[in-house]
């Protein structure tokens, strides 16, 4: 019995969800989304154990308000994939969760109305829906993991996580990490720390017990394997950026000294770019610089891509929201998007095997 008066003090309710395997049955997966996640996280860890020569690129926006608009943009990225891939594997940033710095919306799951109403049954419907209709098109998915029990629900639908840098050092993201089916790429932390990162690669190849929940929604001691994909995710932090050639061979020498493998991504959004969106193509074209030039940590990178550039405050009245532009951090528009990825591939054409 919950004793009143002593328990749950500061908690309002609790509301009803459905579990993850009612979610799967209402929206099961498809052969067409199943062959892509399954080829999706194939490449990357193909990319990741070198017996594939690309570069995978995390692309797209910060986060996805309007599901009608993120697909607009998977479909362009789609035909993009189609032209660059001989050299560049692209997956779609397909972000749900999104961790504030204090408080803000919490992205698509939370609160998919954006009015408050924090309908997260319905949010955790509309985004595996949207996931579904990604994968359908051919187009592998990226997500940050954040909340712990959200992969129960999603997990078969994503190639690549992320471990945000407010959450690089949790224990509890690097338990749920050991599990998670994908590769997965952890931050350096706001302040630049990239130790915390490399500890958590560590701890999330290790088996790990601990409290989650399974398909049916029961409350469950989850026992895992152990990640051996985990990889360190540069965005720069503590006011400098550290995709330079220095700061990626001081990153190179941390991994080493830990026994772990060389493999980067350098996030150019963030604080590679100081929060400037347009700057993130300047970040790129060093990062390519750097592997034309022999570099062989570099296995991927990160932009943050919308239709429209820059981003918006959530207004009162929704109808103006502008379509295709982000409502958290700003990004990169998509012409700009597509001269970065094709300056890319050129680039990329002429690399040193
Ligand atoms: O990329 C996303 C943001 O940088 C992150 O969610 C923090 O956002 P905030 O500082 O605006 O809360
Ligand atoms: C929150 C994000 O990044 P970081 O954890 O690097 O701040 C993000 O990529 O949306």
């Amino acid at each position: 019995m919950i004793t009143p008066d002593i328990e749950n003090i500061n908690v309002t309710s609790f509301a009803p969800m459905p579990t993850p395997e009612e979610l799967h049955s209402t929206l099961p997966i498809s052969e067409r989304a199943f062959d892509t996640v399954m080829k999706g996280r194939a490449d990357l860890r193909n990319i990741i154990d070198r017996k594939d020569p690309r570069l995978f690129v995390v692309v797209g926006p910060c986060s996805i308000h309007d599901p009608e608009a993120g697909l607009d943009y998977a479909r362009r990225l789609k035909a993009l994939q189609d032209e660059v891939q001989d050299t560049m594997l692209l997956v779609m940033r397909v972000y749900f969760e999104k961790p504030r710095t204090t408080t803000g919306w919490k992205g698509y799951i939370n609160d998919p109305f954006m009015d408050d109403s924090f309908r997260v049954d319905e949010g955790m419907k509309r985004a595996r829906q949207f996931l579904l209709d990604v994968c359908e098109l051919g187009l592998p998915t990226a997500t940050e993991a954040l909340d712990p029990i959200s992969p129960q629900y999603l997990g078969d639908l994503i190639a690549w996580t992320a471990i945000g840098a407010r959450t690089t050092e949790s224990q509890t993201h690097r338990e749920m990490s050991s599990g998670l089916s994908t590769p997965v790429g952890f931050k350096n932390g706001t302040d630049g720390d990239i130790e915390i990162a490399i500890n958590a690669i560590l701890s999330a190849a290790h088996p790990h017990s601990f409290l989650g929940i399974n398909g049916q929604g029961n409350v469950a001691v989850v026992r895992t394997r152990g990640n051996g994909y985990g990889h360190v995710v540069l965005r720069g932090g503590g006011g400098r950026p550290n995709y330079d050639s220095v700061s990626v061979a001081i990153a190179e020498q941390a991994l080493k000294k830990a026994g772990l493998p060389a493999n980067l991504v350098v996030d150019c959004s963030h604080a590679n770019s100081y929060k400037k969106p347009e700057l993130q193509p300047l970040v790129m074209s060093d990062v390519v610089q750097q592997i034309k030039h022999g570099n062989q940590s570099l296995v991927g990178v990160m932009i943050e891509s919308n239709i429209v550039s820059g981003n918006q405050k959530i207004p009162a009245d929704l109808a103006q929201l502008v379509y295709g532009c982000s409502v958290t951090d700003g990004c990169i528009g998509w012409d700009d998007t597509v001269d970065m990825l094709r300056a890319a591939h050129t680039e990329l054409r002429q690399r040193p095997r």
